[in-house]
């Protein structure tokens, strides 16, 4: 059915810029989380390197790219995080910021968004 055809379809991956264009937009994201005092405390003790592969392996596959996301459920990466909805909310602007940079379309950024906000109950905890 048609549903099944928009959810196989490469669209928003191409937009993105497909694998490269992803990791690139992925790594301003990463130095706008490390400027912004809102956030920049949960990630003092990731590794920032893996940090960026696995985002953008799961935004590849989220957009529908040839990729397979292979860490852990996001409830079980962010367990004990105790994230804020504010604080979600700023990883989002941060996202948003790195999408502008790359100068991604407003549709494409706001289908992207719409995915990850469906996620946003698997990562805040308060
Ligand atoms: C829809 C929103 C989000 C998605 C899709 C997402 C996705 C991910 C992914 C894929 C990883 C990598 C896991 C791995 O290394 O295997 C990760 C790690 C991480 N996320 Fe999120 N995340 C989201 C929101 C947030 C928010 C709001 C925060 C904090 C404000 C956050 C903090 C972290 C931290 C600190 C790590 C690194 C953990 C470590 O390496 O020790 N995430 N996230």
């Amino acid at each position: 059915n048609s549903d099944t055809t928009a959810a196989r379809s490469t669209a928003l991956y191409d937009e993105l810029g497909g694998h490269d264009g992803i990791r690139q937009m992925m790594e301003t994201f990463v130095l706008n989380i490390a400027e912004d005092e809102r956030v920049v405390h949960h990630f003092v003790n990731a590794d920032i390197e893996r940090f960026h592969t696995q985002i953008s392996e799961h935004i590849c596959e989220l957009s529908g790219g040839p990729c397979t996301y292979k860490g852990a459920s996001m409830p079980e990466v962010h367990k004990g995080m105790n994230i804020s909805r504010a604080e979600f909310n700023a990883i989002v602007e941060n996202l948003i910021t790195a999408m502008e940079t790359h100068d991604v379309a407003v549709s494409t950024q706001n289908r992207l968004l719409a995915i990850l906000a469906a996620m946003h109950n698997d990562v805040i905890q308060r």
